[in-house]
């Protein structure tokens, strides 16, 4: 029978387990050091407050768009620098030592998930002292009465790699997504409605990540990373949890389409998602490279809830596309 040890160097964590760079990341606490004073603060706000937005935090909490994305400074540059070497530390030690990587999600080829290298009880942590007092005032439905799991994991872009994500909404009640560096530029995060809401594909925001600032918005909220045009993006991303919200009737029925509206109007070109929309080639000529030997299954917008002009938006590409394909195939 295999002892635990054995079990143990067969997981990522394990076969990482020797080659660790800072051991005091893996001891399961986030230190109060770590957090930007901006954010201590923040946190302090909601000790005194309830969900009326009078009593909302307020500065050094920057809402971005009027409709629940907030932004604020998260972590000391000290912090950032021990992520930051911890996860480059892992990669090498990945290729040297045959480390398997599991990468975060179907989107992302190059990120790492940090629960797998030893680094939950540290994001734990960090949820429960930082993200969920925050969250359970701005966020209320979603984050009460608690959060008690989450999915994190660091993504990663350059020229030679990922250059963006496409338009998607996350597998998450709260998403907290900090930037760690490097530099860059481009690499922006566009923002559109929420998931079911008639604005769901409907332009409301580009937010320019700095590092050590974080934002926190709704999983349920259509967002995408802009392609990057020099440098490298390194952000940590922790999909926040609540499995009694999870189980509630109300969750299911937003799940399940219920309330789902028809949407308001033409959607925004920069809201289109290639993975998830029946109409993007209405509105752009051919689906990106990294797109085409993906199976793709487009159900958005679902029957019955297509916008006003829909078919002719999609008729009139058809028609484009006729006139188009001999020119294209000289
Ligand atoms: O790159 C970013 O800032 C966002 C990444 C993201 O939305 C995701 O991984 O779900
Ligand atoms: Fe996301």
């Amino acid at each position: 029978m295999a002892t635990r040890t054995t079990v143990l160097k067969r997981t990522i964590e394990g076969l990482y387990r020797p080659h660790r760079k800072h051991e005091i990341l893996f001891q399961g606490t986030f230190q109060s050091h770590w957090a930007h004073p901006d954010l201590v603060e923040i946190v302090k706000q909601t000790q005194n407050a309830t969900t009326t937005s009078s009593t909302m935090p307020s500065a050094p909490l920057t809402v971005e768009i009027p409709d629940s994305v907030y932004s604020f400074s998260a972590f000391t540059s000290e912090f950032v620098k021990l992520l930051t070497e911890e996860i480059a530390n892992f990669y090498a030690a990945s290729e040297r030592f045959d480390i398997p990587i599991h990468r975060p999600n179907s989107m992302n080829k190059y990120g790492v998930v940090v629960n797998e290298i030893g680094l939950r009880p540290l994001i734990s942590s960090f949820q429960q002292d930082y993200l969920w007092p925050i969250s359970k005032v701005l966020f209320p439905q979603e984050a009460t009465p608690k959060f008690d799991g989450h999915h994190s994991f660091i993504v990663r872009y350059q020229a030679d790699e990922d250059l963006g994500l496409d338009m998607h909404t996350d597998d998450s009640d709260v998403t907290f997504n900090v930037c760690l560096g490097e530099t860059f530029t481009g690499s922006t995060l566009t923002f559109c409605g929420e998931f079911g809401a008639a604005n769901h594909r409907q332009y409301t925001h580009q937010y320019h990540h700095q590092v050590g600032r974080a934002i926190l918005h709704l999983g349920s909220r259509r967002h995408g990373a802009d392609d990057i045009d020099t440098g490298r993006r390194m952000n940590l991303i922790v999909w926040n949890h609540n499995s009694v919200w999870r189980a509630s009737s109300q969750y299911r029925e937003l799940k399940h389409g219920m309330g789902y509206q028809r949407e308001q109007g033409l959607p925004s070109k920069v809201c289109l998602s290639y993975t998830h929309d029946v109409d993007y080639l209405a509105y752009h000529d051919d689906l990106p490279e990294r797109a085409k030997t993906l199976q793709l299954h487009p159900w958005c917008p679902p029957p019955g809830m297509e916008y006003e002009g829909f078919e002719d938006q999609l008729r009139a590409k058809d028609k484009k596309k006729k006139t188009r394909d001999p020119v294209d195939e000289l």
